[in-house]
């Protein structure tokens, strides 16, 4: 493991007030969670209300974002507490202030200085370095922080002298008790526009935790009396390259997501696919959406032979579904090794509730169609996927022969159940990648032609280093020219990671 995670693993969980496991990773998914939501409420908000609204002045729709989060129950790490924050990690960056209330790094919008009150004193609990002060940073490692109050530039008041109270005297009793201050510090982003223009915007980034080491009164800029305190950052902490946060500020760092669809499968799916597009102005790609591959009228296919065990197939080693697939039971409803072939559990097994269902519970992922810069549309999941879960079906029409050779021209969606790989204008825009050529690949085989009917699996781009794998599973029927082309999660993927799979390993030979 990386020693600076190490160290700070020991700094987030100190011996005395050690949290449980479970319910640590429970809080620490709950952040992600509720900054999906408030993300995805404020894109809603300003597609509701429209341009006319933005210009109100007095319109917040981060405020009401995160109100509308507090009444669902939503906001997590509420109380205000002082160290670190489950959930958050030293360099993390936040789009703005509301989003350090929604994860629970520093609950105001306004004020630099939050505290609480711990044993009749109040404590600083967290700063915002927002450069509205005349704060200086020195060493990466030391922050001279100005004490609030008196600033005409925050107030619209005429400048005066602080005063030793709320904000400022927790800064100085937090020296006195020798309590940890979380730090977070505004980037200013500079993003190049369209017309060369440059447009600029903040982020917030988590900078660790810092002691009060001296504090004094000098006179500020408006020649009033300002406070001035010297933070120093605990050591031993993940260092964060501020060349390279500051480097990213070319490149707009604020997705600009607009929603196309809120669900693309219109209620098929149990889970709602939305389209998202931060690209250009295309709209959500038109096809039929369909849950089930859709056969052609000649197929007749025999049902698969299916099981008679009653405990569910767990004795892998009598159940004849498992045993056609190696005679190993996958665990926990994954995959990890791609096979051929898989028989699962089908209609004809006669336990319902056997183990040996990997892929008939439908997807279960929190799945996002995606504008790509240089792709059209992808596919990523807004929620982490473990190793071997199962992400979806590529659904289409099967196609024989001389229908193939009809839609010739636009094979595009073509997956080839035999494993063959044929996608014309892919493979001419992609000379660089090695596709196994097809001389004469009519009549050898089935195609699932997802052009006009299809679910989610149509929009999973290639990649010769791809995160997913596609397996060829019967359950419903015997028929091995045309095993459902189900994809899996070859590794485990982070949330927002485009999914792809390998188009030219379109699933190796299937064996009977
Ligand atoms: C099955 S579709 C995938 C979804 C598609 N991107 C869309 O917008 O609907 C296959 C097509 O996507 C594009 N594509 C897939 N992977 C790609 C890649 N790695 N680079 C460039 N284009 C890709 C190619 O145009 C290919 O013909």
């Amino acid at each position: 493991m990386d020693k600076t995670l190490e160290i700070r693993k020991v700094a987030l969980f100190p011996n005395k007030k050690r949290t449980r496991v479970d319910d640590r990773d429970g809080i620490i998914h709950n952040v992600k969670e509720a900054l999906d939501e408030y993300r995805e409420t404020l894109t809603k908000l300003r597609q509701k209300h429209g341009s006319e609204a933005n210009k109100l002045d007095c319109w917040r729709p981060d405020i009401e974002a995160v109100m509308h989060l507090r009444k669902k129950g939503k906001l997590v790490n509420m109380r205000k507490q002082l160290g670190p924050i489950l959930g958050v990690e030293v360099g993390d960056e936040f789009r703005n202030r509301a989003e350090l209330i929604v994860a629970g790094l520093h609950h105001n919008f306004r004020r630099g200085i939050e505290y609480m009150k711990k044993d009749g004193k109040i404590l600083a609990t967290s700063i915002v370095n927002s450069g509205r002060y005349a704060n200086h940073v020195g060493s990466p490692d030391i922050l001279f922080y100005s004490g609030e109050g008196g600033n005409p530039r925050v107030e619209c008041k005429k400048p005066k002298d602080q005063t030793l109270e709320r904000g400022n005297l927790a800064l100085k009793n937090s020296m006195e008790v020798r309590t940890h201050v979380r730090v977070i510090r505004a980037v200013k982003h500079f993003e190049v526009g369209t017309c060369a223009k440059k447009r600029s915007f903040t982020t917030y980034v988590y900078d660790g935790l810092y002691k009060v080491k001296h504090f004094w009164q000098e006179r500020g800029e408006f020649g009033k009396l300002v406070f001035k305190y010297l933070l120093k950052r605990i050591p031993r902490q993940p260092i964060i390259k501020w060349e390279k946060v500051s480097k990213q500020s070319k490149k707009p760092m604020v997705s600009k997501d607009i929603i196309c669809k809120n669900d693309i499968s219109e209620g098929k799916e149990m889970m709602p696919i939305r389209v998202v597009n931060a690209i250009d102005s295309e709209s959500h790609p038109a096809f039929n959406y369909t849950r089930y591959v859709i056969y052609p009228n000649f197929f007749m296919a025999t049902k698969q032979r299916g099981c008679d065990c009653l405990h569910g197939c767990l004795e892998c080693k009598s159940c004849p579904c498992v045993m056609n697939t190696g005679g190993v039971c996958s665990p926990n409803n994954t995959i990890i090794d791609r096979k051929s072939l898989i028989y699962d559990c089908g209609t004809t097994c006669k336990s319902s509730s056997s183990k040996n269902r990997i892929c008939q519970h439908g997807i279960q992922f929190k799945l996002e169609v995606f504008r790509t810069k240089s792709k059209g549309w992808g596919v990523r999941s807004r929620s982490y996927i473990p190793c071997g879960s199962f992400i979806c079906e590529y659904v289409g029409e099967i196609l024989q022969e001389k229908e193939v050779k009809r839609r010739r021209g636009s094979d595009e969606y073509f997956f080839w159940t035999n494993g063959k790989f044929v996608d014309h204008a892919f493979r001419d825009a992609s000379q660089h990648v090695s596709f196994p050529m097809l001389p004469n690949f009519f009549g050898d085989g089935f195609v699932i032609d997802a052009t006009q009917h299809g679910n989610v699996g149509r929009f999973v781009n290639h990649s010769s280093s791809p995160n997913l794998f596609a397996q060829s599973i019967l359950y419903d029927h015997d028929d091995v020219r045309i095993p459902h082309m189900m994809l899996f999660a070859k590794k485990s993927i982070p949330p927002n990671q485009e999914l792809t799979y390998d188009y030219s390993s379109r699933v190796g030979k299937i064996v009977p």
